[in-house]
């Protein structure tokens, strides 16, 4: 298979429920390897309805999913879905196991022996963040609800699954776990390379997550596919400029990052003198070139607007953002998808 062979193909994929409800209709989408592909859009569009096609939970009425070339209407389903992970919002682990034995649900079925199983387990319980000398024996009741939700992802990836199905994985989680959740998760997904289709109606969890969006309208309608600078600078429909909001500026600010060329030489005194007499502000950590913009905007808020040092990878100083040099890395962002005055448009939006 080529590097840009897709894991998954939707070719016309419709669903229509046996009520006459069009679901999914007409579905072209292709998902590559190593690529964390999300589907965002409001309640009852489809994406559920999407995920589920491709293990083979709700079959098609029209069209073919094929995963990795092969068309999943002529393979075993179970046998299909032991090769492909699946996590849903409230995680269904198994009440009456232990967390070890939860995670290691598949290698069992797929007969490995009990070292490698006890090995990968425990390596997967580390991966996800949970001790698994204090972990892989307790129950599920004995855990908080992200605690279970990581337990869930252990267990999805347990048997090192090529593909991923993920639906609202993260939902159960307050709004601080959930971020944190979702940066480990990058971070492994990123690190392992696993080929994930993850569906939420959350618009800041697609674009913080995904190499690329795919934005359905009600009746299972692919309204723009795109990257998340892509689709916040430039949505493509109506209905995808209501979705992302008017919130679309903070969005980039929390996907971006600042470069050298965002800053400007820090002028006069020396450049340690300024880091040590700069407004240490709310901002618990200091600027570096990489921190994300929507930091570097707290930063800036926090000192009045007045320039703010930024630091290098050494923990010196190499320059200073203000805010003009905050706009212009904005611009940059946006600058490959927006021709002329687009950029402008978006950061004044
Ligand atoms: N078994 C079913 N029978 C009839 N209609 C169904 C069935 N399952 C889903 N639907 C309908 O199909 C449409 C798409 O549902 P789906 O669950 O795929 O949407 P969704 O985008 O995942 O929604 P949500 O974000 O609310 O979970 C909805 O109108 C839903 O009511």
């Amino acid at each position: 298979m080529s590097p840009a062979a897709p894991v998954i193909r939707f070719e016309r994929a419709r669903k229509e429920y046996p009520d006459g409800t069009v679901a999914v209709d007409g579905l072209d989408l292709e998902v590559f390897e190593h690529e964390m592909l999300v589907l965002v859009g409001p309640s009852g569009c489809g994406k559920s309805t999407t995920l589920r096609m491709a293990n083979r939970l709700v079959e098609l009425t029209s069209g073919r999913v094929l995963v990795k070339g092969e068309d999943i209407a002529t393979s075993d389903p179970v046998a299909l879905r032991r090769r492909i992970g699946y996590v849903i919002q409230n995680v269904g682990l198994f009440p009456h196991r232990t967390v070890g034995q939860n995670v290691a649900t598949v290698p069992a079925l797929l007969g490995w022996d009990s070292r490698r199983t006890r090995d990968r387990t425990a390596e997967l319980l580390e991966l996800v963040g949970l001790e698994p000398a204090i972990y892989t024996r307790r129950y599920p009741h004995q855990l908080s609800g992200g605690e279970r939700q990581r337990v869930g992802v252990a267990r999805a990836l347990a048997a090192d699954p090529p593909v991923l199905l993920m639906d609202e994985p993260f939902g159960a989680v307050d709004p601080a776990g959930r971020r944190r959740l979702q940066q480990e998760f990058w971070r492994i997904q990123r690190e392992l390379g696993t080929t994930v289709m993850l569906v939420t109606h959350d618009i800041d969890e697609a674009v913080r997550l995904g190499d690329r969006i795919a934005v359905f309208s009600k009746g299972g309608r692919l309204e723009q596919l795109a990257d998340a600078v892509n689709l916040l600078a430039r949505p493509a429909t109506a209905m995808v400029a209501d979705f992302v909001g008017a919130g679309r500026a903070v969005r980039l600010l929390g996907i971006g990052e600042l470069t050298a060329p965002d800053l400007e030489p820090v002028p006069g005194a020396a450049a340690t003198d300024v880091a040590l007499s700069a407004p240490l502000l709310s901002p618990a950590a200091a600027l570096r070139v990489g921190s994300r913009l929507d930091d570097a905007f707290a930063a800036l808020a926090a000192s009045g607007g007045r320039a703010v040092p930024v630091l290098g990878d050494d923990g010196a100083v190499v320059g200073q953002v203000t805010p003009d040099g905050l706009l212009g890395a904005l611009r940059r962002m946006t600058a490959d998808v927006d021709e002329g005055d687009a950029a402008d448009r978006v950061v004044a939006g």
